[in-house]
């Protein structure tokens, strides 16, 4: 059901039209978010909501009534407002200030103050988070908590409509989601509809159930988040240029912001040139003179991430250790690496025995590094057959570098593809799943990561018929071939 409908709205200051034409509902219990530059008729719309500017052409109606009919009490006793700077009504404290809130639903010539008034005065407060300030002069608060302080007064008047013009205005992000969080909550649970203006992106994308976008004075765009977190709109509306990611946890758009001045690029594609190749005695790593782009199922830094260190570290065969992960992370730290900045491989198998290739095209070149071990191999087909995998020492690390950008598809990819070679070398030295008898196609704790520096030319997609796939598939088939060869004479030497 639509508490809010609005048909045609135009609007003008003097001879200035602000609005033109703006056409949209909002159902009961939606939060509803406008975004659009500065200057773009936000807050004048909002004020046409509020009742605080007359309407001039179009309509407004709300719950199927005019707007212009409600009474002003009647109107505050359904809509409460929270404009962009509200004067502070220095001597009051934060209580008093939140009892106003209260005024919409006192009545006759000596209204009495109820329980239930008290109760809501009490429960906004809460809300905020500002019982402990509750005496206290609203002109001893941060501009954040004098924020709340008003919020909590329109939520006091206990609405069935909150319009709010940059609600989180002045407030740390902690406050932000907290109160996000609870007018969301407030939402949801009693039916509120929420419209308010918001000029983070991403916080309007998280919190909102749709979004309007005005542009000069026009509404550009409406619909769900999903629907609107396009880069072209952002791009047209506000001339930034973004690039669309998915939440880690909320399926939600997010907008990373690109930045138009980049660091300036090396004018070369030796991308040895950049790599400094160390082999400590218990790891063997790779330092990046720049961040690479690194896709990865690392022990740290697994998923994407940036990276200027890539350590592949050997541990003895008994390694064992509950939190692996957390452990790594302090052997990071200890050896001196930046560990958000690096990307860590575990294996039982000797380092000294890694394997590094190098393929130079003229677009772009690529540099694989391997260590292998077989003592898990498995053949992923029948792996369904065995009971528990048993850990002996052996798994298979590989590293690829490449000078390049690489979509995202290409990263996927990339991965296919080195995989495949991976198997690929497994099979043609006729590495067998002790288990099945049958060819290993891999090993029970295999790790992999796509690094790339993505200067340089833009390679969308990295599968086997591609000039870098096929580099992908060769460094990383002759690498993890001749990786194993060093691990079986080792085993044999032994
Ligand atoms: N009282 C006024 N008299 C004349 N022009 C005004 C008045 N209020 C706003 N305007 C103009 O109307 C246009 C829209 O202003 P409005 O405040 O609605 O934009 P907004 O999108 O909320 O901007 P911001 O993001 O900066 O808050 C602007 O060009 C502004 O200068």
């Amino acid at each position: 059901m639509n508490v809010l409908e609005v048909n045609h709205v135009s609007y003008h200051y003097h001879r200035k039209q602000v609005l033109h034409d703006v056409t949209f509902t909002v159902a009961k219990g939606e939060v509803f978010g406008i975004l659009g530059p500065n200057g773009s008729g936000k807050t004048t719309l909002l004020k046409l909501l509020s009742k605080e500017l007359l309407l001039q052409n179009g309509s407004i109606t709300v719950n199927g009534r005019p707007l212009r009919s409600f009474s002003q009490k009647e109107w505050a006793r359904f809509a409460a407002v929270l404009p962009q700077t509200v004067d502070a009504a220095f001597g009051y404290t934060v209580k008093e200030t939140v009892e106003l809130g209260r005024y919409a639903h006192q009545s006759g010539l000596f209204p009495t103050w109820t329980e239930e008034d008290e109760q809501a005065v009490k429960t906004a407060i809460e809300e905020v988070g500002l019982m402990e300030k509750a005496e206290e002069g609203i002109d001893r608060l941060s501009g954040g908590e004098r924020q709340r302080v008003y919020l909590a007064r329109a939520l006091a008047q206990q609405p069935q409509l909150l319009l709010l013009d940059e609600p989180t205005n002045h407030m740390d992000i902690t406050q932000q989601m907290k109160l996000l969080d609870q007018l969301v909550r407030s939402a949801k649970e009693k039916a509120l509809t929420v419209i308010a203006i918001f000029h983070d992106i991403n916080i309007a994308s998280l919190y909102c159930d749709r979004l309007l976008m005005l542009k000069n004075g026009e509404v550009v765009a409406l619909g769900t988040p999903e629907e609107l977190m396009e880069p072209e709109i952002f791009r047209s509306v506000f001339h930034a240029s973004v690039s669309r990611q998915a939440h880690p946890t909320v399926s939600k758009p997010l907008m990373a912001f690109l930045r138009e001045w980049q660091f300036p690029i090396l004018q070369h594609n030796e991308l040895r040139e950049r790599f400094a190749w160390t082999m400590l005695e218990d790891c063997v790593v790779v330092t990046a003179t720049e961040p690479l782009k690194v896709l990865s199922s690392a022990l740290v830094g697994s998923g994407f991430q940036w990276a200027t260190h890539f350590v592949n570290r050997q541990v003895s065969k008994d390694y064992d250790c509950e939190d692996a992960e957390t452990e790594m992370k302090h052997y990071l730290r200890r050896r001196g690496f930046p560990v958000q900045k690096t990307i860590g491989m575990m294996t039982a198998v000797s380092v000294e025995d890694a394997v590094c290739m190098y393929e130079k095209h003229d677009a772009f070149s690529v540099w694989t590094v391997v260590t292998a071990g077989v003592g898990n191999a498995v053949d992923a087909a029948q792996a369904w057959k065995r009971e528990e995998l048993s850990q002996k020492v052996g798994t298979i690390n590989i590293m690829v570098f490449i000078d390049g950008t690489l979509t995202d598809a290409a990263y996927v990819q990339a991965l296919m593809t080195a995989t495949e070679a991976k198997t690929k070398a497994l099979y043609d030295e006729k590495i067998v799943d002790p288990e099945t008898s049958t060819y290993a196609t891999g090993t029970s704790t295999d790790c992999i990561a796509i690094a790339a520096t993505q200067t340089g030319a833009t390679f969308p997609y990295a599968g086997t018929i591609t000039p870098i796939g096929k580099a992908i598939g060769r460094t990383v088939y002759e690498a993890t071939k001749e990786a194993l060869r060093r691990y079986k004479q080792r085993r044999e030497s032994l």
